[in-house]
């Protein structure tokens, strides 16, 4: 049985290709030590995508022989990832990526060269990323930490307790990513105020300039307090030394699936077992993802940059990637996703393609993304809108061998329907052609996740939610609610423009959903019943 190791792509490197692995081509070793001498890059949050897209595009460029360092791996926030997964792998990753025929591509991906703790309780971790921020040669810091790891208020729009403490105790002691973030541009600072660029490959609207908010902040705090040099957020805000572009990334990477682990298994791959650790990452050797994949990134770097143009990502002007990220974001395909998360979590799926075999849930998100969405998008040229959205409906979401499940994707959906859905309902209170009224699907989506946050499915039963960091708050406006109930607290949540972006009831939506969200708690099968009435009146 095979076992991902270098030792192991080296000496049996025939066994890895007959079981059709495509391993790495380039001298690793070179490679290695000259990121350890004159590191480039730098990515926070060594999750999936990461692993699955971004990596994989470096190890392009490496293969070409047009880069000549590889990428260091950094998380503030999960030891197991790095201890469990990276470190018995040598930071090793098989990409097993599925096509619509279900055949499996898979490729050793091994452009990451060193995996570090941003986190001062590993110090020898943490030195190595002081130092790496203090080499000129550094000359991106990029991101996939999660939506909620940009946020700096709960939704009391108050400060987190964790940032009130960084800001208290200043750059020495940072717990927050984004003080982490500041603390390390800091050390950069002090050393010499060289130039670099901090991007955010989240899915937040506008994430680069969330990331430079959440930074300038904390470096602000700390400028008040007077811990830092009054220079700092100078520095950080002075676009000739540091930027932090908008970008916009899609590739649908599940979480690694069984049926994958066994399938892999069966070709004589082992040791890839899944590990979900104890800050809910869903983590193997392996990442699975589909073939798809859309990198777009603002093109305004101050210290270089890899060129990641050669492995096919697309470098534009920020009125582009900000049209993009709109379309993606906002419209085409993850307002889609969270739709399908929640109402597949409350009719019984489990898998992302099956809902798109059910004509209600298909109606409903045809309809968010053709009728409500197209409407309001500006077209970014470089990707059309309806092309995409035809191949995601068509295509990505309906392919059945993408293991892609609703539980995922209703991960953390406060920090996201703001974004999901917020932006295309400002939209039509904005145009003069629109209203809000107008809107049936949008608020069928966001009844039904108040309706999820119940945890109780439509025939009854009680499931686990997924993880959310306003689970607390939001249940306890709903608490006590049972399916038959006819009142609730439920405005409280609709009324919190911190979490949906707009002012629902201002703009005469709130009734709308509140009302949607009561006829889905009339009883068994009221989920379902809700969706078909309020899709067929539309329909006609
Ligand atoms: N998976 C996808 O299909 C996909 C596609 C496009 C974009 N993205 C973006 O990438 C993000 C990560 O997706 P993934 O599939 O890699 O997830 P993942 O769970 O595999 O990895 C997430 C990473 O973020 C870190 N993290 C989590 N919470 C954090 C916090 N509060 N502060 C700092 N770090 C934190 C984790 O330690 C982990 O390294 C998504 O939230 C999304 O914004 C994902
Ligand atoms: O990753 P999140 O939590 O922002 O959203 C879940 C999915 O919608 C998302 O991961 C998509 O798979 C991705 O955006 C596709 O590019």
């Amino acid at each position: 049985m095979l076992f991902l190791t270098r030792e192991s792509i080296q000496s049996c490197a025939e066994v890895w290709k007959d079981a059709d692995v495509e391993l790495p081509q380039f001298d690793y070793e070179q490679v290695a030590e000259n990121t350890r001498v004159r590191p480039e890059w730098v990515h926070f949050g060594a999750g999936n995508i990461f692993r699955g897209f971004v990596a994989n595009a470096h190890q392009k460029l490496l293969e070409l022989g047009k880069a000549d360092t590889g990428i260091i791996a950094a998380t503030s926030s999960d030891y197991e990832l790095i201890d469990k997964i990276y470190k018995p792998h040598d930071h090793l990753t098989l990409l097993v990526l599925m096509n619509a025929s279900g055949e499996f591509t898979k490729k050793v991906i091994s452009s990451i060269t060193e995996a570090i703790m941003a986190n001062k309780n590993r110090a020898e971790d943490y030195c190595r990323l002081v130092e790496i921020f203090e080499n000129p040669s550094l000359q991106m810091a990029s991101f996939t930490i999660t939506e909620k790891g940009y946020t700096l208020t709960g939704p009391d729009g108050m400060y987190l307790d964790i940032v009130k403490k960084d800001m208290e105790q200043g750059p020495e002691q940072p717990s927050h990513s984004m003080s982490v973030i500041a603390s390390l541009a800091y050390r950069r600072y002090l050393k010499g105020q060289y130039p670099m660029t901090f991007v955010s490959m989240d899915n937040c609207s506008h994430n680069g300039d969330m990331l430079k908010n959440s930074v300038i902040t904390i470096a602000k705090a700390w400028a008040a307090k007077g811990v830092v040099e009054q220079g700092f957020v100078a520095y950080l805000e002075d676009e000739s030394r540091i930027t932090f572009p908008l970008s916009m990334i899609d590739k649908i990477t599940p979480r690694p699936s069984e049926v994958v682990r066994n399938a892999l298994q069966e070709q004589g791959i082992g040791g890839m077992d899944i590990l979900i650790t104890s800050r809910n990452a869903h983590t193997a050797p392996f990442v699975n993802a589909e073939v798809s994949e859309y990198l777009v990134i603002e093109d305004k770097f101050t210290n270089g940059r890899p060129l990641l143009e050669e492995a096919g990502i697309i470098f534009t002007d920020r009125e582009t990637v900000n049209r993009v990220e709109t379309m993606k974001v906002t419209t085409c395909l993850n307002p889609l996703h969270t739709a399908l998360a929640v109402t597949g979590c409350l009719l019984g799926y489990t898998q992302i393609s099956d809902e798109m075999q059910d004509q209600t849930l298909r109606t409903l998100v045809e309809r968010i993304g053709y009728k409500e969405g197209l409407p309001v998008v500006v077209d970014p040229i470089i990707l059309r809108p309806q092309q995409f959205l035809d191949e995601v409906l068509q295509e990505r979401l309906a392919n059945p061998f993408i293991p892609d499940t609703p539980q995922r994707i209703a991960t953390d959906t406060s920090q996201k329907v703001g974004i999901r859905y917020g932006e295309t309902i400002k939209s039509y209170v904005q145009r003069e052609n629109l209203h809000p009224a107008e809107l049936t699907a949008i608020p069928l989506a966001i009844a039904a996740w108040c309706r999820y946050l119940i945890g109780v499915d439509d025939e009854g039963n009680s499931f686990e939610l997924s993880p959310d960091p306003l689970m607390e708050s939001l249940q306890a406006h709903l608490q006590g609610v049972t399916l038959g109930d006819s009142t609730s607290n439920v405005h409280r949540i609709l009324d919190n423009e911190k979490i949906f972006g707009v002012p629902l009831y201002e703009i005469g939506l709130g009734s709308k959903i509140e009302s949607y969200f009561y006829e889905m708690l009339k009883g068994p099968g009221a989920v379902r019943r809700t969706l078909e009435k309020h899709l067929n009146e539309v329909l006609g």
